[in-house]
């Protein structure tokens, strides 16, 4: 499945949904991409083009992983939009040591770092939506995810395969 044009990468992390990459975007798009990007990458960071646009269905889920670094550099930021949602992060050599977020229509997280690298990152299933005490119903959430590319990578190299998987 994908999203016109879009191209599907199967990945096991991740689980009901449909993504593409995308490169063209409106003008009100770009600005708000725009504002993204000032947020999160320094003007030194060189980004994985185009973005990543993943569409989760109401029961879709992404389990624990960390971006692969042969793919994706030191910073990603993902637009959540649509339903809220939880991510868990969780320390990949202490499992004790985590912590969620919970992510609005209209969030932006920040993954870098500590962040990136030591914690993988997960949205939760439906069934275990919940921050803290608080239900967090699941509906059909979009991200959009901008990525730094590894350092040393010119915009020319860019691997294929999901940065998920
Ligand atoms: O949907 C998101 O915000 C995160 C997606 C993700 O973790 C990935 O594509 O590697
Ligand atoms: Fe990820």
């Amino acid at each position: 499945m994908s999203i016109a044009g879009g191209r599907t990468w199967n990945c096991k992390a991740i689980h009901g949904f449909r993504e593409t990459e995308k490169s063209r975007w409106s003008e009100a798009s770009r600005a708000i991409l725009q504002r993204v990007q000032a947020a999160a990458f320094t003007p030194g960071q060189t980004l994985l083009s185009p973005v990543h646009v993943l569409d989760l269905e109401p029961r879709g889920y992404i389990k624990p992983h960390v971006d692969s670094i042969k793919f994706c550099g030191a910073t990603i930021a993902g637009l959540s939009l649509l339903s809220p949602s939880v991510m868990r992060l969780v320390h990949t050599q202490e499992p004790g040591e985590w912590l969620e977020l919970l992510l609005e229509p209209g969030s932006l997280y920040i993954l870098r770092g500590s962040a990136r690298y030591d914690f993988s990152h997960e949205i939760l299933r439906d069934e275990e939506s919940f921050f803290g005490e608080r239900r967090v119903p699941r509906g059909r959430r979009i991200s959009v995810i901008c990525r730094s590319l590894p350092e040393g990578m010119g915009p020319g190299e860019q691997g294929q395969p999901p940065p998920a998987c």
